[in-house]
């Protein structure tokens, strides 16, 4: 092997950047990371899920939204919030966050640059450091973890405070009296969640007839009733034509004529590959125009030493999955055997109530013709559900009448993104609806939906069983 400065090189330090750096490095290996000034932690830690999440407790907290089942619909921790309020919280644990992830690569020897990479040649990085200077770095292995930034149609004059992406949201001067969101995607009905729960009349513009389709149908029907009760207005198979910047707000006008007016705009309709400013053809690498980057099923590029993990690779685009494959990437590199990413991946959608899916919706098993019985758990006949005032959440399972095994498992409600794990587990280890049935479950909890429901499928399943 020719002298080179590491011997992995990883561009980005988001999640999958981080995991695929400390993986090299626990396999002995050198390694150096290189982010944007004030970047370390990429996207997920400045402006996608950290604090995003954050700030939907941050609202959750101080309107006590969560609390008015008990204590009545005027209920509220404080009058008058306002973005102080919330992004106190924000930047105490991004700030806390940032320490976390600098120490763990510090403890691990992995060297931190900070500047903006591109490709000198396939085994080479220019390194632009903010002083101006550029820095020749050398590795046997380079790992492209740029991820994206929103995706910014040209027709619209982005001002960044009244027309804005998910990213300026953060930097709001104030919580807007109306907000138009286009785009009904995770990123929009999150943030359509928070906003409403603020008090802001939101209105969301969706191309498609309907939003989150990879969700199941029954609970994308009670998210739009709980968030048209939060005033939101959903224009469904409707696109942007235009968006106007006036001194007293916003006009978006819709291709179908009609015009809605708001403080703010907020757009969340896709997210583009940041590969721009790589001069990915130095390194032999193409992206599509979408600016993402083709992998094989081990992570790597059509050059063989170059890896890219995930947002840059497409979908699903989660920080949870690119984690798994920055620490895939790495085994790869250095010979490590690592298990392949079990299919069974958990949908976590941390609107307001949350949404958390694993396998499939009844709508795809019918499609593929697979037979299923429902079980159902309403959280308002759970002990926990009554005593921590959420009367609306639901778990319900799909079981297979075949073999009694679980297809897939929803949640929508409090706590659905920690609770789906049971059924992750459940499923990942072929587990029945009796395993559910016999187990004994802490009293009084919302774990306890997994029992009431799977007791609820195997009621159905003995009915077509007797009279069969
Ligand atoms: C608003 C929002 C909410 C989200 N919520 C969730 C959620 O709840 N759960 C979930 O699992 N996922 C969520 N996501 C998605 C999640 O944030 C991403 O999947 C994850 O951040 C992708 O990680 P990554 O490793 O691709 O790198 P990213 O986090 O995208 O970071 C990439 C890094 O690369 C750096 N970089 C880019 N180009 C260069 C260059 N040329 N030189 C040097 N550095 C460069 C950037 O500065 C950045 O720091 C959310 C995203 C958004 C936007
Ligand atoms: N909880 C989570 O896991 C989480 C949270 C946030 C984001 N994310 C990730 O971030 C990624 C990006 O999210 P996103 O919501 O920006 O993108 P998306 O692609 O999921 O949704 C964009 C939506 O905007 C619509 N749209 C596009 N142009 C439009 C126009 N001109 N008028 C009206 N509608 C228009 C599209 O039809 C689409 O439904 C997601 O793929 C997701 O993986 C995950």
């Amino acid at each position: 092997m020719p002298d080179f400065d590491f011997d992995m090189l990883v561009i980005g330090s988001g999640p999958g950047g981080q995991k695929a750096a400390i993986a090299a490095a626990k396999l002995g290996r050198s390694v150096a990371v290189v982010d944007r000034p004030d970047m370390l932690g990429g996207v997920s830690l400045h402006t996608g899920t950290i604090p995003s999440k954050t700030l939907r407790e941050a609202v959750l907290y101080l309107t006590g939204l969560t609390q008015r089942d008990l204590y009545g619909q005027s209920y509220r921790l404080k009058d008058d919030i306002t973005v102080a309020d919330l992004t106190a919280r924000t930047q105490h644990v991004v700030g806390r966050e940032v320490d976390v992830v600098r120490s763990q690569l510090a403890r691990n020897q992995v060297t931190v640059y900070s500047g903006t990479a591109r490709f000198a040649d396939p085994h080479t990085v220019a390194l632009s450091e903010i002083s101006g200077r550029e820095r020749l770095l050398t590795a046997g292995h380079v790992v492209i973890a740029t991820g994206t930034r929103p995706a910014r149609p040209d027709t619209v004059a982005f001002d960044g405070r009244t027309i804005m992406d998910s990213d300026n949201v953060l930097s709001l001067e104030q919580v807007p009296r109306s907000m138009v969101i286009v785009g009904a995607g995770v990123i929009g009905m999150e943030y359509a969640s928070m906003f409403a729960a603020l008090g802001s009349k939101v209105t969301v513009v969706e191309r498609r007839p309907g939003m989150l389709d990879l969700c199941d149908v029954e609970i994308v029907e009670s998210l739009k009733y709980h968030l048209r009760d939060l005033a939101v207005t959903f224009r469904f198979g409707e696109t942007v034509a235009a968006v106007e910047r006036h001194p007293r707000g916003t006009l978006t006008v819709l291709e179908s004529g009609k015009k809605i007016p708001a403080d703010t705009v907020m757009y969340s309709a896709g997210r583009q590959g940041l590969t721009d400013e790589l001069d990915l053809d130095r390194a032999g690498l193409t992206a599509d125009a979408r600016g993402r980057i083709t992998v094989d099923e081990n992570y790597r590029t059509e050059v063989p030493h170059i890896y890219a993990v995930g947002d840059v690779i497409g979908f699903p685009a989660l920080a949870a999955t690119s984690m798994e494959q920055g620490r895939a990437a790495a085994y790869h590199a250095y010979g490590e055997p690592a298990g392949r990413m079990h299919d069974l991946q958990p949908i976590g959608i941390y609107t307001i109530p949350e949404i958390s899916f694993v396998g499939r919706t009844e709508d795809q098993l019918t499609e593929d013709r697979v037979p299923f019985e429902v079980g159902l758990a309403r959280y308002r006949e759970l002990a926990r559900g009554q005593i921590i005032g959420d009367s609306h959440g639901m778990l319900k399972l799909l079981v297979s009448p075949v073999d009694r095994t679980l297809l897939g498992v929803h949640c929508f409600g409090s706590g659905a993104t920690e609770l789906i794990h049971i059924g992750q587990s459940v499923m990942g280890c072929g587990g029945t609806v009796d395993y559910l049935v016999n187990a004994v479950f802490n009293y009084p909890t919302l774990a306890e939906s997994y029992k009431v429901a799977a007791l609820d499928a195997t009621n159905r399943l003995r009915q077509i069983d007797r009279l069969d």
